[in-house]
């Protein structure tokens, strides 16, 4: 869902991760936020339930339904969407608008439609790369390895991950995690290109 309301800040610059869930995206962008000074996080909510590694306020503000409700019926995200099992994921305008406000370039982690929504709302402001795995075998192994998810989850986020692939082509670039350095260093290259910062 795209929310309508316009930022009220300056368009600043972001750069959005997408790919499907297990691709590596996460994994990259931990990374490129450690190298780059200039680069903030944009910390989604989510209704899913913490994993056992994951901090509220730095991996995700972690709401229930209620409250994460309340934010939708107040306008307070840019961006929301269900993921599956009723899961849902959102950008708090505010957080967004508080880290363009400061003069940063904002790093979103998010799953292919918002992703698709954020490009419309920053249009050349925005550079969007989409994370593919070498293969769907491999998606899958990755996402068994993490150990986060049932086989429920497991399965339901390889169903949309096959929709999610379809999209690839949407987006400024697309970026094959096979190999992670060299993934990480594409990923690199197009940000210091798009952003003008080093590292
Ligand atoms: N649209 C949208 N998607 C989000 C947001 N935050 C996270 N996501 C995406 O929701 C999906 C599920 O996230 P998560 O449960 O953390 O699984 P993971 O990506 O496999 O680690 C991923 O594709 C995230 O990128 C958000 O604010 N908006
Ligand atoms: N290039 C890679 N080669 C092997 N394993 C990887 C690679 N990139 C990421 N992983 C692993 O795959 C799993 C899924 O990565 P993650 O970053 O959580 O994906 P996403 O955020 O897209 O769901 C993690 O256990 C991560 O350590």
């Amino acid at each position: 869902m795209l929310e309508k309301k316009p930022l009220n800040a300056g368009k600043g610059s972001v750069v959005v991760i997408t790919a499907p869930s297990g691709a590596g995206k996460t994994t990259l962008a931990k990374k490129l936020l450690a190298e780059y000074d200039q680069l903030v996080f944009s910390v989604s909510a989510t209704t899913r339930a913490p994993r056992a590694n994951e901090v509220h306020g730095r991996d995700y503000h972690f709401l229930d339904r209620e409250t994460f409700d309340q934010h939708i019926e107040q306008g307070d995200f840019l961006e929301w969407e269900e993921f599956y099992n009723g899961s849902r994921y959102g950008t708090l305008r505010s957080d967004v608008e508080h880290h363009i406000k400061n003069g940063y370039f904002v790093l979103f982690d998010v799953e292919v439609k918002g992703a698709l929504n954020l490009k419309n709302v920053y249009g050349d402001a925005c550079l969007s790369v989409f994370i593919k795995p070498p293969s769907t075998e491999v998606l899958e192994s990755r996402l068994r390895s993490r150990g986060t998810e049932s086989e429920e989850t497991l399965r339901l986020r390889l169903d949309r991950a096959k929709m999610e692939l379809q999209q690839a082509g949407h987006f400024d670039a697309i970026v094959v995690n096979d190999d992670f350095d060299l993934a990480y260093a594409a990923v690199k290259d197009l940000i210091t290109q798009f952003t003008g910062c080093s590292y």
